[in-house]
């Protein structure tokens, strides 16, 4: 694997990466019934720290019990196991993936024999996610011809591995056209998400994110929304069209992989002056400054690994 994970905490016992397998009669590998975590660590001025991993580890939980999944540990030990593998690893600024899935006992369609699920915690050394390079340019987006699925199709809200074949798909059409992201809309046609983040746009000192609607209910947009009022935006939420995307002064996206990335053009059109935008990359510093523990307004959103 060209992911160097190191050691990895896997149902109670840290094992190293090549020992950390499973079989091919995993329900999960057959049927996507796993649910997972994107977590990211930051070194700070007192070491390396989780960002919000109460919220993390809850929805971790959350999407379990859309599934009827038995996660056999409890909130504290997960994030116990989340501390434990970053402080193990001696990673100083991480990407952490919690991952619980249906294990190997049947293979019928129906997975709930297959409780409890099998959990396991790798973390790995990742930077920015789209590269430095695309955020100083920003970030090109296309919409896609692959919508975000309805909330009576699949759970949305629910971070579950099946989910992503529809961002799977939508990010291959992008990357396909050379564009560095999708932007997938809802059934109706209206702006919902990346294929791996939350959607927000400036109309003039105005700042806008995309109601949850069908969307994961992000952490970053919670934490970026705070952030933004605390520097003075006024910040709606709204449901919105993509030529109102269009007509924007600034776009960017958010997430935990992506942190703030800004949108220079969406589909072929210039985003304000198609750089990133001025209030986008005045958040992304505020942003950054929380994450990485240099403005303690928002210490209570880190665990500290040591
Ligand atoms: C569909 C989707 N929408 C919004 C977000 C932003 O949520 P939050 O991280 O809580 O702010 C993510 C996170 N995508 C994770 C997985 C990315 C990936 O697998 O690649 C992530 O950003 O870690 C999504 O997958």
């Amino acid at each position: 694997s060209r992911i160097k994970a190191g050691l990895i905490w896997m149902n109670g016992q840290m094992v190293p990466q090549e020992e950390a397998k499973v079989s091919v009669l995993t329900h999960a590998l057959h049927y996507g019934t796993s649910v997972f975590e994107g977590i990211r660590a930051y070194d700070t001025p007192k070491g390396p720290a989780i960002f919000r991993l109460p919220e993390h580890v809850e929805r971790l939980f959350h999407s379990a019990k859309v599934l009827m999944m038995e996660i056999p540990f409890t909130p504290q030990e997960i994030s116990q196991a989340i501390q434990q593998v970053v402080r193990e690893n001696g990673y100083k600024s991480c990407y952490i993936r919690p991952l619980a899935w249906m294990g190997a006992h049947t293979l019928g369609v129906n997975p709930l024999p297959n409780n409890p699920a099998e959990v396991m915690v790798a973390a790995w050394e990742w930077g920015t996610y789209l590269g430095d390079e695309a955020v100083r340019k920003g970030a090109r987006l296309i919409t896609s011809s692959w919508a975000r699925f309805p909330a009576n199709v699949m759970p949305g809200k629910a971070k579950i591995g099946g989910n992503y074949v529809n961002s799977a798909l939508a990010r291959i059409e992008a990357q396909q056209q050379g564009a560095d992201e999708a932007l997938l809309l809802d059934k109706e046609g209206f702006v919902a998400e990346g294929s791996g983040e939350n959607i927000f746009f400036f109309k003039g000192n105005t700042l806008y994110a995309i109601e949850h609607s069908v969307n994961l209910m992000g952490i970053t947009r919670d934490s970026v929304i705070a952030i933004a009022r605390d520097l003075g935006y006024e910040v709606r939420e709204c449901r919105a069209t993509r030529d109102q995307l269009y007509m924007a002064d600034e776009v960017f996206m958010v997430g935990t992989a992506a942190e703030i990335t800004p949108v220079s053009y969406l589909d072929h059109r210039a985003i304000g002056k198609g750089v990133a935008g001025e209030h986008t990359m005045r958040l992304r510093r505020a942003y950054l400054e929380a994450v990485q523990g240099q403005n303690l307004k928002y210490e209570a959103w880190l665990s500290y690994v040591n």
